[in-house]
């Protein structure tokens, strides 16, 4: 007949070897045996513990319990770790003044004066503009010259966030609310920027059911958590951008025109590069300022009859795609050039607005060979353009963010 103690003698050499802490107690609670793994453990002061306890049962009759002790430390502090960078990809420091967006065109001056007299009222603006015209570090901008400005400014891509997580990172969520949600439930970007400035950028790339509940909370500052039926009042400025044509939309019944009026209180119309020529020397002048470190470059000088050149592009990308023409004209120039000539920007320049050709080498029999080389090529190339950002390159491409993840996996991009 087996007692606690002779089992736990056979079994000795394995319970002291393993890297497990193990307690084992006599039915009266009494510690009959701790491996060496125990002992490190009790020594250690702070671990984060789960104990797995199992009762000792031979030809039915119970010997005792045994305890098996998972130090979870590591995966508590990586936990930790997780929890704060998830608050701080939530968060964006707002780091622009309007002293960093460059440009004294009359048009961009205009559009400043306009902000900075917004930025001092709570009224929510609507920033529109073609993609890279810095609508973002406008936002920014806004948020700083505010009263605001020591609160949060938190920006929410519209575009890039599913449609069925929409919600619950707009709004939060309560205890339980789905399966996978956090246990004490989590708070939302409404409530991360109470007090501060939410920046719903892609505004127009919201869907229908999150027009109206966007709208609800515009109308009565206060957020209902998904899963809960209490109601959290908040205090937010809204800044939304968008480049898409909000009218027609709310013409073509795409946009719910009370939200328009609701969003669209202070309206700001950031202008093209194309307009604003005399914006593009004092750009490259403040680009090449970083970018020389950057890439180890000595440029300080831009030539006249490269900035005339400059001057004259049609600029589509706007301040993204001049910055994308420097970027590759820095890194075709030889290290010890001080003065940037028209033809390192010149073959940059074309080197992005010449698209290779559709299908290259054989032509495929069947169509859906070559849609797919069409669609890799396209894929390709928009994400070589924006130096492999996939939010910016589903903007180029105009397919929603999904669609692009979908595409790169099947295409094996
Ligand atoms: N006036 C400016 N001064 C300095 N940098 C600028 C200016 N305008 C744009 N930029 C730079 O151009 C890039 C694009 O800006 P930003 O992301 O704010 O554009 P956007 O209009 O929000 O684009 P999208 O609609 O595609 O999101 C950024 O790197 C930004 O720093």
């Amino acid at each position: 007949m087996h007692t606690l103690k002779s089992l736990i003698d056979q079994i000795r050499p394995v319970l002291d070897g393993m890297s497990f802490a193990i307690k084992i107690e006599s039915n009266h609670q009494k510690t009959v045996y701790t491996n060496n793994a125990f002992e490190i453990m009790q020594r250690r002061s702070g671990s984060d513990v789960v104990a797995d306890t199992s009762n000792i049962i031979i030809n039915d009759q119970s010997l005792g319990c045994i305890t098996v002790f998972h130090d979870v430390s590591d995966v508590a502090r990586l936990k930790r770790e997780l929890d704060k960078l998830d608050q701080k990809l939530r968060k964006i420091q707002a780091k622009y003044t309007f002293k960093d967006f460059v440009g004294n065109s009359p048009a961009l001056q205009h559009t400043k004066k306009i902000a900075q007299g917004a930025a001092k009222t709570t009224a929510t603006i609507l920033i529109r503009g073609e993609s890279g015209t810095g609508k973002e570090i406008f936002a920014n901008a806004i948020h700083n010259a505010s009263m605001r400005r020591h609160e949060k400014f938190i920006k929410v891509n519209c575009a890039s966030i599913p449609e069925a997580l929409m919600e619950s990172e707009l709004f939060g969520y309560s205890e339980g609310a789905f399966t996978g949600a956090l246990k004490r439930g989590r708070k939302g970007l409404f409530q991360e920027a109470h007090r501060g400035t939410l920046f719903l950028d892609e505004i127009g790339d919201i869907s229908a059911n999150m027009q109206v509940k966007l709208l609800r909370v515009l109308q009565e500052k206060e957020v209902m958590r998904v899963g809960s039926a209490e109601t959290e009042p908040v205090d937010v400025r809204i800044i939304s951008a968008t480049n898409k044509p909000l009218e027609t939309m709310v013409e073509n019944g795409l946009f719910r025109e009370d939200l328009y009026y609701r969003l669209n209180v202070i309206p700001i119309h950031l202008p093209p590069l194309r307009e604003r020529p005399e914006d593009i020397e004092p750009l490259l002048l403040y680009l090449l300022n970083q970018y020389n470190d950057l890439y180890a470059k000595k440029v300080k000088i831009i030539a006249p009859a490269a900035i005339e050149y400059l001057q004259k592009q049609s600029w589509r990308g706007n301040v993204r795609e001049l910055e994308n023409v420097l970027t590759r004209a820095l890194i075709r120039l030889p290290e010890e050039t001080t003065i940037l000539e028209k033809r390192y920007l010149v073959q940059t320049s074309q080197a992005l607005v010449t698209y290779p050709s559709i299908v290259t080498g054989t032509v495929p029999t069947k169509l859906s060979d070559a849609i797919e080389n069409v669609e890799r090529q396209c894929i390709s190339s928009a994400l070589a353009r924006h130096r492999g950002d996939k939010n910016r390159a589903a903007h180029d491409l105009d397919i929603p963010l999904r669609t692009l993840y979908y595409k790169c996996k099947k295409l094996g991009i």
